[in-house]
């Protein structure tokens, strides 16, 4: 992922870690379902593809962006789940309502990854309209979905690279 590549879905994979006993879980927001459900399967496929179980993959719906932040933290709590996957669509409107959305999911997010110790991936667009939307949903500039997946699966490598004992 880079500036320069502009594609949610161009990572490097080399030396992941084997996910095939790490358990994710995958908050999504109603609000938008049309790109949500875009991005959800991103992410999914992302995981599993890359060797993580369908069985150890676990939907919650929360009803939008801005309830992503307790749905997340709800599942971080618990000690089965290695990782969580925040996703999300918040669409500029004619009020500066979607900043507040915004800007209370970023920093909430970050918040529940650190008391809880475990990544939670901030997998929200912010654009400022359908089209921009669209284009980072598996459109012109992949799949926010994917990132998000990839990110994660990067981080509980990382937790184990830093915490497990050799
Ligand atoms: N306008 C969008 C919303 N709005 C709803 C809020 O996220 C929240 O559910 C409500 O304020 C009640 O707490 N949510 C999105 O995910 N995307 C939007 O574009
Ligand atoms: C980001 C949103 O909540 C959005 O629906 C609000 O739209 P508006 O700012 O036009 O009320």
């Amino acid at each position: 992922m880079s500036s320069a590549d502009k594609n949610l879905s161009v990572f490097n994979t080399a030396g992941l870690p084997d996910i095939s006993n790490k358990k994710f879980a995958i908050v999504v927001a109603e609000w938008n379902s049309e790109i949500t459900e875009k991005l959800f399967e991103g992410a999914y496929q992302t995981l599993v593809t890359y060797g993580a179980s369908e069985s150890n993959i676990e939907r919650g719906n929360v009803p939008g962006s801005f309830e992503l932040t307790l749905g997340a933290h709800w599942f971080a709590q618990r000690a089965d789940i290695d990782a969580v996957i925040a996703l999300g669509v918040v669409i500029q409107g004619e009020t500066k309502h979607n900043d507040y959305i915004n800007h209370a999911v970023a920093q909430g997010i970050t918040n529940i990854s650190i008391q809880n110790n475990k990544p939670v991936i901030f997998g929200v667009l912010t654009p400022n309209n359908m089209e921009q939307a669209i284009d980072r949903a598996g459109g012109a500039f992949g799949n926010k979905g994917d990132e998000a997946a990839m990110t994660a699966i990067k981080m509980v490598g990382l937790k184990d690279q830093v915490f497990v004992r050799k």
